[in-house]
């Protein structure tokens, strides 16, 4: 082990990092605690009749057994006042785990294709995200389009979100991603980009590498989410690499969508070592076994990530934000005293 007497001395250096989380869907933040308490409040039948069975359904080969349990999940969530105890909920996580500025997903095509109000949902969430900024936690919320889902209908989501576009920061590309490339989304991604929106998309989750070429090329992204199949192909590294973007890399969702085997083959390293700016995110952390510093243990421990491996890891966290230079200072500033 390299810069730590032990494990729990890498752990307890890690908890007390400040950190950013980049790669976070809200509804995945949704316990099953609280899905069992939204679906009394809410006269909503679950298909569980206890929380010990929700979380032994949490079993999933690949990408789309979780979406199927994800989507079914989210039903709960009904009124304005649950997204906000949602949010609320998850912002207190990240507090607790020393996370100091967070970027959100949210899917609205997943609420007002079941008849919520867009107004409610993203109203909810920016509530909680304004009461945590009044705590010292910043936020930036990025409006997600699903790729199973038509391009009109994305093109629809971003009519709705005109009106609410001072809470939203950015737009990403999430759901199922094999058979359906980005570029299946060229215009409408044009079209947010021309509204001063940045753009991100998940891709080289399942995907080949082909979706990440098409993420750069075709919508322009700002950032990359997992972008783990990127190792396949030497020119796109060093395309990623020159971009100098970011990827965010959520290592304990990868483990259990079965992304990779075991932790201790978790590209994380490799993705460091060829220099891409690599950062550690929670993606669904209620349906994937952690928050953001349980992810960054794991994947350290099965790495055996070395302190100047981990520290990178933080920076990144905030260099790869949407933050400006000047607010991300203060935070880079605070990793550097720790280091
Ligand atoms: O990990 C993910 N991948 C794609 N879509 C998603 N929607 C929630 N989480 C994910
Ligand atoms: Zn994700």
């Amino acid at each position: 082990m390299t810069g730590f007497a032990s494990a729990a001395d890498r752990a307890a250096f890690i908890a007390a990092l400040p950190k950013a989380e980049l790669h976070l869907h809200i509804e995945g933040s949704l316990e099953p605690e609280m899905m069992f308490a939204l679906a009394q409040r809410n006269g909503v039948r679950l298909a569980f009749d206890s929380i010990e069975a929700i979380r032994a359904a949490y079993e999933f080969s690949n990408l789309q057994d979780f979406l199927d349990i994800y989507y079914q999940g989210m039903a709960v969530l009904r009124c304005e006042q649950d997204f906000y105890d949602l949010t609320a909920a998850y912002l207190a996580r990240a507090a607790a785990d020393n996370v100091r500025h967070v970027e959100i997903f949210f899917d609205p095509q997943g609420h007002t294709e079941r008849g919520l109000a867009f107004a409610d949902v993203v109203g909810g969430i920016a509530r909680a995200l304004a009461d945590a900024g009044a705590r010292g936690i910043s936020s930036r919320l990025i409006m997600c389009f699903l790729r199973h889902l038509s391009e009109a209908d994305a093109e629809a989501t971003l009519d709705q979100a005109l009106p609410h576009l001072h809470l939203i920061h950015g737009v990403g590309l999430d759901s199922s991603e094999v058979g359906h490339p980005p570029d299946k989304f060229a215009r409408v991604f044009a079209r947010a980009r021309g509204l001063g929106l940045k753009i991100v998309a998940h891709a080289g989750e399942e995907g080949p590498p082909d979706y990440v070429w098409q993420a750069l090329d075709v919508l322009g992204v700002d950032r990359i989410d997992h972008g783990n199949r990127a190792l396949e192909d030497d020119a796109l590294v060093q395309r990623i690499v020159a971009d100098g973007l970011t990827l965010t890399v959520c290592p304990l969702s990868n483990l259990k969508l079965c992304v990779v085997k075991q932790l201790a083959a978790h590209p994380l390293r490799r993705m460091l070592a060829a220099g891409l700016k690599a950062t550690v995110n929670s993606d669904d952390p209620a349906y994937f076994g952690g928050y953001v510093s349980a992810n960054f243990i794991a994947v350290a421990d099965a790495l055996d990530l070395e302190r100047d491996e981990i520290i990178t890891l933080a920076r990144n966290s905030f260099t790869g934000s949407f933050l400006s230079p000047a607010e991300q200072a203060p935070h880079l500033a605070a990793i550097a005293a720790l280091g």
